[in-house]
C-alpha cells in the first residue's frame, strides 16, 4: 500500500471561468457530508469560494485573506508587508501552526475554508512577507493529518513551487470541451507533472449530449486525453447552477442530479486514487521510477 495515510491533498486548476470554484465547493460538500474533515483553501482574490460554500455576504465580507493580513504576516515573519525587508529580522521559516485556527472559518459541519489570496509573482517569486507565509502556509498544509484539503488556485499552480508538490499529490484540471481551454489545460498538466504533482486528472466541465469537440481536439491535436491524464472525467452541463449560483453546494444533495453524481464520482476518485507505483501505469511517469 503505497497511498499515503495522511488525507487527500488536491490542487483544482484551470483557465478562468471554466468550473473551478464551482467544483471545488461541491466536492468540498460531498466529502464533508460523508464525514471527511475539509479545508478547502481559496487562492481567489475575488474571493468566491466563500460565496459558494453558501457563507453569507456579510460574513464573507469580514475575511481577510492571509496575504492581507498585516498584523498576522508581522507577527509571522517580523515584516510588515510592504516594507522592505532589508536589515530587519526577517524568518524565511514561520511557524504557521495556528494559521487555520486563527484565520479559517468554519463554514459547514466538517467544512472550513482559508482565504489565503494570491502569490505575487514579481520575478518569479519575490522575497517579500507575504510570499514567505503563503509558501510556509502551503508546507504547513502539507504536515495536516486525516484532513481532505482542496486548494482552488487562480494563478495556477507553478507559482507555488516545489513546496506545493510536498503535500499536494493530486491536481484536477478543470476545462470545457472548447479548443481552448482544452488546450489550457494540457499546458496545465504538464506544469503540474514539472512541479512534481503526482496525479493529474482532467475534468472537462459543461459537457452536453453530442458534444463532439473532445474528440475533434484529439483528432487535431493528435493527442489522446486518456494518455496525458490519470484520468478524465465528465461533468454534464446543468442549468440548475446557474440558478443557484452563488450558492451552489446545494445541488449535492439531489442524487439525480448527472452534475451531483459526476462530482460524487470524482470525489470518491480522488479518495482513493489509484496507486502511483501500480504496474502498468502510464507512461509520463516512468522518470519517477525509483
Ligand atoms: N456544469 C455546469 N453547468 C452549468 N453551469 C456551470 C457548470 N459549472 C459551472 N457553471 C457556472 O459557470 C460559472 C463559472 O463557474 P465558476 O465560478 O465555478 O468558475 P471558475 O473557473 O471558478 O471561475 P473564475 O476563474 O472566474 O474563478 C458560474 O456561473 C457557474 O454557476
Amino acid at each position: 500500500m503505497c497511498q499515503p495515510q495522511t488525507g487527500m491533498r488536491v490542487v483544482i486548476t484551470g483557465k478562468g471561468g471554466v468550473g473551478k470554484t464551482t467544483l471545488t465547493s461541491c466536492l468540498a460538500t460531498v466529502l464533508a457530508s460523508a464525514g471527511t474533515h475539509v479545508l478547502a483553501v481559496d487562492e481567489d482574490p475575488q474571493m468566491n469560494l466563500p460565496n459558494a460554500l453558501g457563507v453569507a455576504y456579510e460574513d464573507a465580507a469580514k475575511i481577510v485573506p492571509l496575504n492581507r493580513h498585516a498584523d498576522y504576516i508581522e507577527e509571522k515573519t517580523g515584516i510588515r508587508p510592504g516594507r522592505n525587508g532589508w536589515g530587519a529580522l526577517f524568518k524565511l521559516n514561520p511557524d504557521v501552526e495556528d494559521v487555520v485556527s486563527r484565520l479559517g472559518l468554519k463554514v459547514a459541519e466538517n467544512l472550513s475554508l482559508l482565504v489565503m489570496g494570491t502569490v505575487k509573482q514579481a520575478g518569479g517569486g519575490c522575497l517579500c512577507a507575504e510570499n514567505v507565509l503563503l509558501d510556509a502556509t502551503i508546507r504547513h498544509l502539507a504536515l495536516r493529518m486525516n484532513e481532505a484539503i482542496l486548494l482552488d488556485t487562480q494563478a495556477g499552480m507553478e507559482h507555488f513551487g516545489r513546496s506545493l508538490a510536498k503535500g499536494f499529490g493530486q491536481c484536477v484540471v478543470v476545462a470545457d470541451s472548447s479548443f481552448n481551454a482544452l488546450s489550457v489545460a494540457l499546458h496545465s498538466a504538464s506544469l503540474a507533472r514539472e512541479t512534481g504533482i503526482e496525479l493529474v486528472h482532467l475534468a472537462v466541465n459543461r459537457v452536453t449530449t453530442g458534444d463532439i469537440r473532445l474528440e475533434r481536439f484529439e483528432r487535431e491535436t493528435g493527442q489522446k486525453l486518456r494518455d496525458l491524464f490519470d484520468t478524465v472525467v465528465q461533468l454534464p452541463a446543468e442549468p440548475l447552477l446557474q440558478a443557484l449560483d452563488p450558492h451552489v453546494v446545494r445541488i449535492m444533495a439531489d442524487r439525480q442530479n448527472g452534475y451531483a453524481a459526476a462530482v460524487t464520482q470524482l470525489a470518491s476518485l480522488l479518495s482513493s486514487p489509484p496507486c502511483p507505483c501500480a504496474a502498468g501505469h502510464h507512461q509520463h511517469h516512468h522518470h519517477h521510477a525509483h
